[in-house]
């Protein structure tokens, strides 16, 4: 539940945030117990793309599928599901899931999330997400780490709630996060690096010749393979993250899913004054032609992400490693 918003949350909103919190807060409290509870990082099976899937992944979506009910949604679409289902025939809205994020985690103790966003449902449901991201009404992600918060956008800049672990209610911190616009850490899985197209390992070649590259000064690296946790660190305190496309069979397009992850990522990283690009178009321009595609993703500081696309436009001579010294990129 949430406790005296700073703001109204919009009414039609409300009831779905309200479930949504309420399912979060559980989530909350059964992965806080760790080993002394149900073993959530058990591997039950894969879902229908091949994804390993863990006991918590099928908890958190049946949670959520079931507490949805009466609050206005018509249509339900999750990472863990084929297909998109109807919750009510009666209902305007529609909601996207990625129920539990950064499943490789949950054993090692170390942040996880959930990451939705909420549009106006059409009569077809999988026309209903296979849209680009401006008609998003709302987007946000739960994320359950040192504090279990929701970061959330209504489309008028970004607000965040903290949950109190002795009510399991959420309260409105009084400032709301916002990308700064100096930065000085990227985010990348740079394992790997040999599989990469020229313009990334350009960039990061870039990044990583520190002040004596093009870009003249130093960088930092960082790596959570939450894609939650790496979204809270750059609404806190700016930088990049890169999940590129690249030459490993099932990885031309990345690994991160446009409806469930992208888009609502990309819509709360924009109303943060950030970017979010496939590496040269903005993420919110792009509408995925079906409703599990993967896609390319760069985002955080404005300025860090337009110069990625920058490295996309380059004759190939000039991104090359060679030229590491080119002066194009002095900062
Ligand atoms: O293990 P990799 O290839 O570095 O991928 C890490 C990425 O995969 C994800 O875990 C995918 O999300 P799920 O856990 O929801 O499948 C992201 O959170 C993270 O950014
Ligand atoms: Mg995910
Ligand atoms: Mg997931």
């Amino acid at each position: 539940m949430i406790a005296m918003p700073e703001r109204a949350i919009p009414d039609t909103l409300s009831p779905i945030v309200e479930a949504l919190c309420s399912v979060a807060a559980d989530l909350s409290a059964r992965i806080s117990l760790g080993p002394l509870g149900a073993d959530l990082g058990a591997a039950v099976g894969a879902n229908t793309d091949g994804d390993q899937q863990k006991a918590l992944d099928v908890i958190a979506d049946d949670a959520f599928r079931t507490a949805l009910r009466g609050t206005g949604l018509r249509w339900y679409a999750s990472e863990e599901r084929e297909t998109v289902e109807l919750i009510d025939a009666t209902g305007h809205l529609a909601l996207a899931i990625d129920p539990l994020d950064g499943s490789s985690n949950i054993d090692a103790n170390v942040s996880i999330g959930t990451i939705f966003c909420i549009r106006d449902a059409l009569d077809d449901g999988n026309a209903t997400f296979l849209r680009d991201g401006r008609s998003i009404l709302a987007s946000g992600y739960f994320i359950y780490g040192p504090q279990t918060a929701l970061v959330v956008t209504f489309g008028a800049g970004v607000r965040q709630f903290v949950m109190d672990r002795a009510t399991g209610t959420f309260r409105e911190t009084p400032s709301a996060p916002s990308i700064p616009a100096q930065a000085s850490e990227f985010a990348i899985n740079a394992s790997n690096y040999r599989h990469w197209a020229q313009p990334i390992r350009a960039y990061i070649d870039d990044c990583l010749a520190g002040i004596e590259g093009p870009r003249g000064k130093n960088f930092n690296m960082r790596w959570v393979a939450s894609l939650v946790a790496e979204t809270h660190r750059i609404m806190s305190r700016g930088g990049i993250f890169l999940y590129p496309g690249d030459e490993r069979p099932g990885y031309e397009r990345g690994r991160l899913r446009m409806v469930y992850e992208c888009h609502p990522i990309a819509y709360l990283v924009e109303q943060a004054g950030g970017a979010a690009t496939d590496g040269e178009r903005p993420i919110l321009d792009i509408a995925p032609d079906s409703l599990h595609a993967r896609t390319p993703f760069v985002f955080g500081t404005a300025d860090k992400v337009a110069r990625v696309a920058t490295y996309h436009d380059l004759p190939a001579q000039e991104v090359s490693a060679l030229f590491g010294n080119r002066g194009l990129f002095r900062a």
